[in-house]
């Protein structure tokens, strides 16, 4: 059989059948002849011991397609961010140091603006042509309200994604919204406390639907800078790239260079000044922290 580990606890792991069949399973054998941990999102060939108490044995680590270190997690297909329109109105260097630092993983990544019901139109408007010009994909939505939850579900449908989003946004409300059984069976306060707990120990996937999964990402709100060299900062910033050309430098990093086809471009309006702002503080602490 294959499935996909959910959860480790104890020297167990927590494999789930893709169709929400969860076997308590141990990792015999793995260990011992490849020198492989198995990681919350692996995916297992692993042989059922007892069909009645569902306990299994991991035979097989299947090959990674990638793995996170911050929430420890293999093979994640997508980041689904979270920020609210208002009420927390959103904190865009924060987000974009996530676009940063997915990138680098070569996750892709998609925008979700919760509370839509609370933020006005032009905000909203606003904030899809920063991001959609950055070449993302940008979603409003309401969970209370209802709204773009379909949309949601077809985000996610056969998928391993990362939610991440700073505290208030909605996170607990969608992710009780997508998974009806469960906030059916804990009701929405116990399931919260739940993931509270969860936050304190291991990373967690749960169940969407078949063959769907989703992990939830603590303490986003305190994002570390990304460990790389501040000239290939700018590479993560992919609206940059066309006014490159009016750069007089190859290699400008669109800082203290007096001719610079970026800086011209933010002082047109062409790319929005707080992509470019974040730019430059995030360039600014690489420079910072690569001196010592
Ligand atoms: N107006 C409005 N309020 C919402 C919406 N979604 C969630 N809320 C409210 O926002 C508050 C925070 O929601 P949570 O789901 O607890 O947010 P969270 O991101 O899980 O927060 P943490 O647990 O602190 O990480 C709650 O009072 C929700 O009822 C929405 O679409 N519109
Ligand atoms: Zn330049």
């Amino acid at each position: 059989m294959t499935g996909k580990i959910i959860k480790g606890i104890a020297g167990f792991y927590y494999v789930n059948d893709g169709e929400n069949r969860v076997y308590q399973c141990r990792a015999k054998g793995v260990f011992r002849n490849r020198k492989i941990k198995p990681l919350v999102g692996d995916n297992v060939e692993f042989s059922v011991l007892d069909d009645e108490t569902l306990e299994g044995n991991i035979d097989e680590i299947l090959p990674r397609k990638n793995a996170l270190v911050r929430p420890a997690v293999a093979n994640v297909d997508q980041a689904m961010v979270l920020f609210a329109l208002a009420q927390p109105s959103p904190n865009l260097n924060l987000l974009d140091r996530f676009l940063v630092m997915m990138a680098m993983e070569a996750v892709p990544v998609v925008i979700c603006f919760n509370k839509a019901d609370l933020g006005d139109r032009a905000m909203a408007d606003a904030y899809r042509k920063i991001y959609e010009g950055a070449g993302y994909e940008v979603h409003f939505i309401s969970v209370r309200k209802e709204t773009g939850m379909e949309q949601v579900r077809s985000l996610l449908r056969g998928r391993t994604t990362v939610l991440a989003g700073p505290s208030g946004v909605g996170k607990s409300s969608l992710t009780n919204r997508i998974q009806p059984e469960a906030s059916m069976e804990t009701g929405g306060i116990s399931r919260k406390i739940e993931r509270g707990k969860h936050t304190t120990r291991h990373s967690e996937l749960f169940f969407v639907e078949k063959d769907t999964y989703m992990m939830d990402t603590p303490g986003f709100s305190s994002m570390y800078t990304p460990d790389m060299e501040a000239s290939g900062l700018k590479d993560f910033f992919p609206e940059f790239e066309a006014y490159e050309e009016g750069c007089r430098f190859l290699g400008c990093v669109h800082i203290g260079e007096r001719v610079c086809g970026v800086k011209a471009a933010v002082n047109e309006d062409k790319i929005p000044q707080s992509r470019y702002e974040n730019y430059r503080l995030i360039y600014e602490e690489l420079k910072q922290k690569r001196r010592y």
